[in-house]
């Protein structure tokens, strides 16, 4: 028979997805499901596979097996190009570490993603610097990266997964390289920039107090899923028992 198709309203889903990199097994039968909207925390500990899920979810990688599905379309099937291609015009991914490029100003590390898919240099420093003055850097557009601070560095890479407006955002430790009230900080504005544009968010974080900002958590130990962490209001975790199947 035909592989079940996921439910409409979610964006994101997942099914059995077993990875595994050389002789290590990275996630093992995890299924996972992300609504409209939704900012899912992915919890656990160093090496408990958020980063690799995250990369299969997003199309960086394909799980040898099980099934990813983005609004209803499989990407689990997708060639290489056509799932950068989706990455490229619908995905925004941050990491841990700011990876700018030292050569070229913030607005322009930020105005980078519009710049490359052809908008004019005029929209796309406008949409960067909105970006960066919501995150509190716009008085530091025209430095370079060496001239900035690495929690000012951080907010630009921040800006430039934002500047698409993408549909699901993948952030990975967004705020684990800055200090303690500078994290929480910049997680603040991000997590109210991202619910003013109903952008979808996959969170992972081994801070709990970071995944108290999302709407739901999902725990990962040693790549497995594991039981549920307990849900803020108790509708979330009704609603995710009901979608499995
Ligand atoms: N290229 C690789 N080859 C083999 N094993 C790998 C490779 N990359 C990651 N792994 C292993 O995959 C597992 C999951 O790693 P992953 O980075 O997804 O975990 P994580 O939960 O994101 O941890 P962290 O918080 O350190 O990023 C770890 O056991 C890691 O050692």
């Amino acid at each position: 028979m035909y592989a079940m198709a996921p439910p409409d309203n979610d964006v994101l889903w997942a099914r059995s997805l077993h990875y595994s990199l050389g002789k290590s097994v990275v996630l093992s039968d995890v299924s996972l499901s992300v609504r409209e909207a939704e900012i899912l925390a992915l919890v656990g500990p160093r090496g408990s596979g958020k980063t690799a899920l995250m990369h299969c979810l997003s199309g960086q990688a394909v799980a040898q097996q099980g099934e990813v599905w983005f609004n209803s379309g499989p990407v689990h099937t997708m060639t290489a190009a056509q799932r950068e291609r989706l990455r490229r015009e619908r995905f925004g991914w941050i990491d841990p570490e700011p990876g700018l490029v030292p050569e070229l100003t913030a607005w322009e590390n930020a105005a980078l993603p519009l710049l490359l898919r052809g908008v004019s240099h005029r929209a796309a420093r406008t949409s960067a610097m909105e970006w960066l003055e919501r995150l509190d850097i716009g008085g530091s557009a025209r430095k370079r990266p060496y001239a900035l601070t690495q929690s000012q560095r951080q907010r630009i890479a921040i800006a430039r997964s934002l500047v698409t407006t993408p549909s699901v955002l993948f952030a990975d430790e967004p705020t684990a390289s800055l200090h303690r009230a500078d994290g929480a900080q910049v997680l603040r504005t991000l997590m109210a920039a991202v619910r003013s544009h109903g952008i979808t968010v996959l969170l992972a974080t081994h801070d709990t107090e970071v995944a108290a900002l999302a709407d739901r958590t999902v725990a990962l130990l040693d790549g497995r899923r594991v039981g549920t962490a307990a849900p803020t209001t108790g509708a979330e975790g009704v609603a995710e028992c009901s979608l499995s199947v």
